[in-house]
């Protein structure tokens, strides 16, 4: 049965496509939304949110062991079935945000099954076949589990079944130390698990190296055994043992191994047929988020780019503005900041030191460690610091922040790079004391300091001086 062309078809109802889908049929546009799982896709069921709330309870067993160096004592006793029931409690709590009732209400048809392009304007789902002007692809991606022999015998864990678990292990193996890695590392161990992390090259291997570092130590400190520049030969399970033997002859034991080796995006939806052209990293989009087929769009994990939900709501609102009002939109990456929430957090948007002093020899840093900041003082957390990557003209590039918020210190430099804010503001400003803020504004005053530093100026000075 064909039926009535809908103004956008929307697939997916993760972050992307339900950011789409609610903000197309708030504007009056008549909207599909085909979702083959989960309402609220990743991030809600598999991804930030459980693994927020599971870091949240670690930071709290992690604080009571910690408070010891500042005078108080405790030592906290975890219960990990009440730990799985405050994840899932978040989750429920969100979940009615993302879902089909909602949406219902904004007035989208939501299809639950899995739909696939039969043509270039048109889709199956459920047995429907659907037609709309606009195709907006947003399927996300899957976890990566790698060819390694013996490791489908050992029935390792990934993102999609971690949170599911109602009891620790009390050894835990994983495989791959990028953010899911070390997120997961980090918050187990603090909840009463031991962890082994074997990463094939160096963990956090996209950040900062001086970022990660601190990161590295940190987790080593707490006790986390990380293994880098390692590769896992072949698996072999004994019982509920389970052994990651490594190619350097090796052996990790375990009664659990997750794998956290990147993604896969999810493009088994018939795109051949629509002439939507995709590589194995993800679908091709232009600018604007258009694929080769002017009539569908694509965004979020699918197309492969920076992999975060704030990227996927960023994309889902450029698609919204150029369908339904015709604006000319750009997507720039290097606007888009991204946070690991390990303890430090490691937060960085636009260019590293190392990409800008690639593009730009005369580019430099600016480094304002958190041992000279009171307030990390104050907190017993001096392992850190702000980074501001200036050009050979003094222009803003990049910031790195390695500190306990350094997710939310880095939105003052997503703003400043978007606004495109000078340093001179940055050193002039006045934020708060005691905050960890205060690191950044100093960052840009060394700039200034160094500056300043000059023959001429220093005869400037010292004729007002006189006068
Ligand atoms: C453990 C973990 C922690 C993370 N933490 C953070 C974080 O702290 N901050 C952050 O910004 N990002 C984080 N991310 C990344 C974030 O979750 C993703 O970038 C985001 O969810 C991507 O959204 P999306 O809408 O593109 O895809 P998804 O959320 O994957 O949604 C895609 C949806 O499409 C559906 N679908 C696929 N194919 C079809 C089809 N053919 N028909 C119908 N439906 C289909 C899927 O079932 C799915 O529900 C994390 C990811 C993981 C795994
Ligand atoms: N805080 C956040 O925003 C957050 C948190 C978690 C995940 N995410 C998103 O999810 C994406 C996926 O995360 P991820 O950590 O799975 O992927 P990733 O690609 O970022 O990191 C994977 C790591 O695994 C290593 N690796 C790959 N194959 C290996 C092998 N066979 N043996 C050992 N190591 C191997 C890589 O060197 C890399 O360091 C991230 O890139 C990010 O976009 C974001």
């Amino acid at each position: 049965m064909s039926e009535t062309p809908y103004d956008i078809a929307v697939i997916g109802a993760g972050s992307a496509g339900l950011t789409v889908a609610a903000a197309a049929a708030t504007f009056g546009q008549s909207v599909v939304l085909i979702e083959r799982g989960k309402m609220g896709g990743d991030c809600l069921n598999y991804g930030c949110v459980p693994s927020k709330a599971l870091i949240a309870a670690a930071r709290h067993a992690h604080a009571a062991r910690a408070g010891a160096g500042l005078g108080v004592h405790a030592a906290p006793s975890v219960d990990y079935g009440a730990v799985h029931r405050h994840v899932h409690d978040v989750i429920d709590g969100i979940a009615p945000h993302d879902s089909v009732e909602r949406f219902e209400g904004l007035g989208v048809t939501v299809i639950q099954a899995s739909a696939r392009f039969t043509g270039p304007d048109v889709l199956e789902a459920g047995g429907r076949t659907i037609r709309a002007r606009r195709f907006v692809v947003a399927t996300g991606s899957s976890p990566v589990v790698p060819p390694i022999e013996g490791l489908a015998e050992c029935d390792p864990l990934t993102n999609e079944t971690l949170f599911d678990l109602t009891a620790l292990p009390a050894r835990l193996a994983i495989i791959g130390g990028g953010p899911i890695g070390c997120e997961m590392a980090q918050a187990i161990h603090r909840l009463g698990a031991a962890v082994t992390v074997v990463e094939g090259a160096t963990i956090l291997s996209k950040e900062d190296p001086e970022a990660a570092d601190v990161v590295r130590r940190a987790m080593t400190a707490e006790g986390v055994n990380l293994i880098e520049g390692a590769t896992v030969a072949r698996c072999t399970r004994s019982g509920d043992e389970k052994t990651l033997h490594l190619s350097d002859g090796r052996a990790v034991t375990a009664e659990a191994i997750l794998v956290a080796v990147g993604r896969r995006p999810n493009l088994d939806l018939g795109l051949d047929a629509a002439g939507v052209a995709a590589t194995a990293k993800g679908i091709t989009v232009d600018r604007r988020m258009r694929t080769s087929n002017k009539r569908i769009y694509a965004i979020g994990d699918v197309t492969g780019g920076l992999q975060f939900t704030h990227v996927a709501g960023h994309q889902a609102s450029l698609a919204v503005k150029s369908i339904v009002f015709r604006m000319p939109v750009t997507y720039d990456p290097a606007l888009m900041p991204r946070c690991t929430y390990t303890s430090p957090e490691l937060a960085q948007v636009g260019l590293t030191e190392a990409e800008a002093r690639a593009a730009d020899p005369k580019a430099e840093a600016w480094v304002a460690p958190l041992s000279g900041n009171d307030r990390a003082r104050a907190d017993a957390a001096t392992e850190g610091f702000v980074k501001l990557v200036l050009s050979g003209r003094g222009k803003l590039l990049g910031a790195t922040v390695v500190a306990p918020t350094a997710g939310d210190i880095v939105a003052t430099y997503a703003l400043a790079l978007a606004a495109k804010v000078s340093p001179a503001t940055i050193a002039s400003f006045t934020p708060a004391y005691p905050t960890l803020s205060e690191a950044g504004k100093r960052a840009a005053t060394l700039y200034f300091g160094k500056k300043l530093d000059k023959k001429w100026v220093r005869s400037l000075l010292a004729f007002l001086k006189r006068v």
